[in-house]
């Protein structure tokens, strides 16, 4: 399955809002190193390989209500070993959930037999709609500290309320909670994610400029998306042999203007 460019569409069934998540794979799914810190590919080689379907997954836990599921395998290749020199396995699995919310779950493992550790990064490099930029905010970053992509990873605190967007921003947010939000005023809908194994969120829109230069990017789209990224980035992961590391991140679209700890969206797409 050819990874990059995936449009992930979800329709609630309730007419008062759709979810369309821009899950420009790979960009989904980052691993060995995020960003241009090492010697590889921007966001690392597994957003450029070709993963599998398992035909043969294993079965969902009796108690979810995520039915719909597809598992994605990668595993290593003897073209990869010159630059990565070991054995594991990926699985993504990719589940809808009855009120159109989406769970993205990734274990991987360290299958090398020579005793090796390896470390990797890692992160779901997840696009989402907006109608305007300038009325987007996002709940759940405010006072943390973070890396500035635009000025050399230096570090900062961030200051005030929501974000809000005027600019380009490349930002590494650490140790963020487990829930971020991201209101779309003018829509009327929330976007609310929900993440485990991924202390870190990137938060990404290029603006005018670096849209233009960018070669698949529209030059308006800057107006319309943002990225963030839940993310495993500041301290990576080391795996021994045998070792196994679980993520997760869930998406759910909330109608009418959500504020992050006032609603739970669970009970909203219940009540639907
Ligand atoms: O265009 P891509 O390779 O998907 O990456 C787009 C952007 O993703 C991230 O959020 C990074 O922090 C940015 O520095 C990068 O430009």
């Amino acid at each position: 399955m050819e990874a990059k460019s995936l449009l992930g569409r979800m329709n609630s069934g309730n007419s008062c809002f759709s979810l369309v998540v821009r899950l420009h794979l790979s960009p989904l799914m980052l691993f060995v190193e995020f960003g241009t810190i090492g010697s590889l590919e921007q966001h690392g080689f597994a957003r450029n390989r070709l993963w599998s379907v398992d035909r043969d997954p294993p079965p969902f836990p009796a108690n979810t209500s995520h039915r719909a599921f597809v598992d994605l395998i990668l595993r290593h290749s003897e073209e990869e070993v010159k630059i990565w020199p070991h054995r594991y396995e990926c699985r993504l699995r990719v589940a809808l959930g009855p009120g159109g919310d989406l769970m993205l779950t990734s274990r991987i493992r360290n299958t090398n037999t020579d005793g090796k550790s390896f470390t990797f990064t890692f992160a779901y490099h997840t696009y989402f709609s907006v109608t305007d930029i300038s009325e987007v905010r996002v709940e759940g970053l405010e006072t943390l500290d973070y890396l500035d992509n635009l000025k050399n990873r230096e570090r900062f605190t961030e200051q005030g309320d929501a974000l809000t967007f005027e600019s380009e921003v490349d930002k590494v947010y650490l140790s963020t909670p487990t829930k971020i939000a991201i209101l779309d005023h003018e829509r009327k809908r929330t976007f609310v994610l929900r993440k485990d194994g991924l202390p870190d969120a990137v938060v990404w829109n290029p603006w005018d400029k670096k849209a233009k230069a960018m070669a698949d990017f529209g030059d308006d789209e800057y107006k319309h998306m943002l990225c963030v990224t839940a993310a495993c980035v500041e301290k990576p992961i080391i795996l021994k042999p045998g070792e196994e590391w679980k993520g997760r991140l869930e998406i759910s679209a909330v109608p009418s203007s959500y504020c992050s700890g006032q609603l739970d969206p669970r009970r909203i797409f219940r009540s639907n």
